[in-house]
């Protein structure tokens, strides 16, 4: 027992032996759907993806990956990587921060906690910034809890409020960013009616303005912080629905990369940039998305790019976006306590891990999947590869990314004999799906299953065993529905392409010529989700799981 009072040492499994090489592979945005010409990993030539489906039931079968599985706060909440991979890491299913956002809006506790005081402090004299993502996609933020917050703060004594927005189009259809900002800009009127000086200040495209992650592009989060904190953009408007309506009108120009802009008054001077005395909050309650604004609000030592000028704000997220950082050191929420990972465990019981994936998607496989925690357990004993994504481009024109090169990663590593688990995450359903490109997609699928097979044939190799899932849907369906499943024609008869995940549920397959004969996928868990995988893969490591994890999906039987 450690110093902490955590047994750390797990049971060995009755009948399954240790010292199996695993191969677990996620691939990110791979649900399960009706066949037809939207499901592009139906329509793309899959056959390794194929081919352990016939392995059904005692090998393949489908897990929830979405809604009160995962932790979100209903069964109209579509998965995303950050609940999926806390779930397959963590072997239990935490409430999200959805969830919890939700929870501390409706007892009014977000206005008492620490985080909330601390920007208060500058109500008095300064404005207030809310900055964060403008949709119901719930994936990142949502836009009842910004509503709610604006409310509150107003009630709490803010006298001026500032709303940097980022138009989403990719957890929601592209062109809805219209539809919210009216709806905010209405409840800003309101405000307004009421005393408070209350306008939208800034915006910009969530993938083009703020929203990097994993250091991918700090260009990116350069282009907000000129705009939210400077006042500086290309364009200037008065009003934040004419300045979307507008941008959205230049050819090929759609929500996810609008243009940065700022509103500007009657004399053109920026209506809200950030200046010394103002308080901050990025209200945003996932993770990976955030780290990189928060170090450059938060951090003295900054050297990503030039800030030009560093505002002494009082600065506080949603959550704590990384619990090892410590980052940011004030937040409304107290996030999801997410302890005793399975990778945490793995180190203690002598299973050395190595993960992969390229950029956009690395702090998937490590951070998410560690409980939103970066670093490694123990460097003696893990190591992680990032492969440098490709920056500047929307994936639809490289849809192969970079699954070769991370599978061949994961080969080196599994024939290298140096790690019991090797674990990738392969991007390219989720990334290519979220463009709404179908003949890209199509190409996406085709190159994740072709990385599939590299992975598996050096499992074949060492005798080892695989595990393949997936973390959520996304490229099964690019169409929006109606309630019977047919595709839903906008005004001028065209489809409406989905870029959004799904709310399907994932395949997870075992197999390999080290898994021992007699196991088998049990029959009494049909409702198993992703926060089943852990378990699952620790008994195939040789050991029980801890008691409180979900239960595992596999059993042996003797042959
Ligand atoms: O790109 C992202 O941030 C989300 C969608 O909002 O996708 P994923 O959960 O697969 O990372
Ligand atoms: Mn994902
Ligand atoms: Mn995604």
């Amino acid at each position: 027992m450690g110093s902490s009072g955590i047994d750390w040492k797990l049971p060995d499994h009755p009948k399954l032996p240790k010292g199996k090489v695993i191969g677990l592979i996620v691939l990110d945005g791979w649900g399960e759907a009706n066949a037809d010409q939207y499901n592009c990993i139906h329509v793309a030539e899959t056959p390794v993806m194929d081919s352990l489906k016939k392995g059904a039931p005692e090998r393949w079968r489908l897990v929830r990956a979405h809604g009160t599985a995962v932790g979100l706060p209903t069964e109209d909440d579509m998965g995303n990587s950050e609940v999926g991979h806390n779930a397959l890491g963590a072997g239990r299913i935490f409430a999200q921060g959805a969830k919890l956002v939700d929870a501390a809006l409706a007892s009014g506790k977000i206005f008492e906690g620490e985080g909330f005081k601390y920007v208060k402090e500058s109500f008095e004299t300064n404005t207030l910034h809310l900055i964060g993502l403008m949709s119901d996609g719930g994936v990142h933020s949502r836009l009842d809890q910004l509503l709610l917050l604006l409310k509150g703060a107003s009630e709490q004594g803010a006298k001026k409020i500032r709303v940097h927005i980022l138009t989403d189009g990719r957890d929601v259809l592209d062109g809805s960013s219209v539809g919210f900002a009216e709806i905010l800009e209405n409840d800003l009127a309101k405000l307004r009616e009421k005393g408070v000086d209350a306008q939208i200040a800034s915006g910009g495209g969530r993938m083009y303005v703020t929203m990097d992650r994993y250091e991918n592009d700090w260009s990116v989060v350069k282009r907000g912080w000129d705009a939210q904190v400077l006042g500086e953009a290309p364009y200037k408007f008065k009003n934040a629905v004419e300045a979307i309506k507008t941008l959205r009108a230049e050819p090929n120009a759609n929500d996810q990369y609008l243009p940065p802009f700022v509103i500007v008054d009657d004399s053109g001077k920026p209506v809200g940039p950030i200046v010394d005395g103002d308080a901050v909050v990025t209200f945003n309650f996932r993770a990976d998305r955030m780290v990189m604004i928060a170090k450059a609000l938060e951090y003295a030592d900054f050297d990503k790019f030039d800030r030009v000028r560093v505002p002494k704000i009082r600065y506080a997220g949603m959550l704590q976006y990384d619990g090892e950082l410590k980052l940011p050191s004030h937040y409304l929420v107290e996030p999801p306590e997410i302890d005793r990972t399975s990778g945490e465990y793995l180190t203690y019981n002598g299973v050395r891990t190595f993960a992969c994936s390229e950029t956009v998607k690395f702090g998937h496989v490590t951070f998410f999947w560690n409980g939103n925690r970066s670093g490694y357990f123990n460097d003696k004993m893990e190591e992680y590869v990032e492969i440098p994504s490709d920056s500047g481009i929307t994936f639809n024109v490289q849809p192969k990314m970079k699954a070769v090169e991370i599978a061949e990663k994961a080969r080196d590593a599994i024939l290298s004999g140096k790690f019991e688990q090797v674990r990738v995450n392969l991007p390219n359903g989720d990334m290519v799906g979220h463009t709404g490109d179908i003949e890209a997609t199509i190409v996406a699928c085709k190159a994740a299953d072709e990385a599939v097979k590299i992975i598996l044939d050096a499992i074949e190799k060492v005798g080892g065993i695989y595990v393949v899932t997936a973390d959520h849907g996304n490229a099964e369906d690019m169409v929006k529905r109606n309630k019977t499943g047919q595709p839903l024609l906008d005004k001028s008869g065209n489809i409406q392409i989905l870029t959004s995940h799904t709310l399907q549920p994932v395949p997870i397959a075992i197999g390999g010529p080290g898994l021992a004969p007699g196991v088998r996928f049990r029959k009494d868990l049909p409702s198993g989700g992703l926060a089943n995988v852990a378990a699952t893969v620790m008994n195939l490591h040789g050991f029980q799981a801890p008691s409180d994890y979900e239960p595992s999906l596999i059993e042996v039987v003797d042959n």
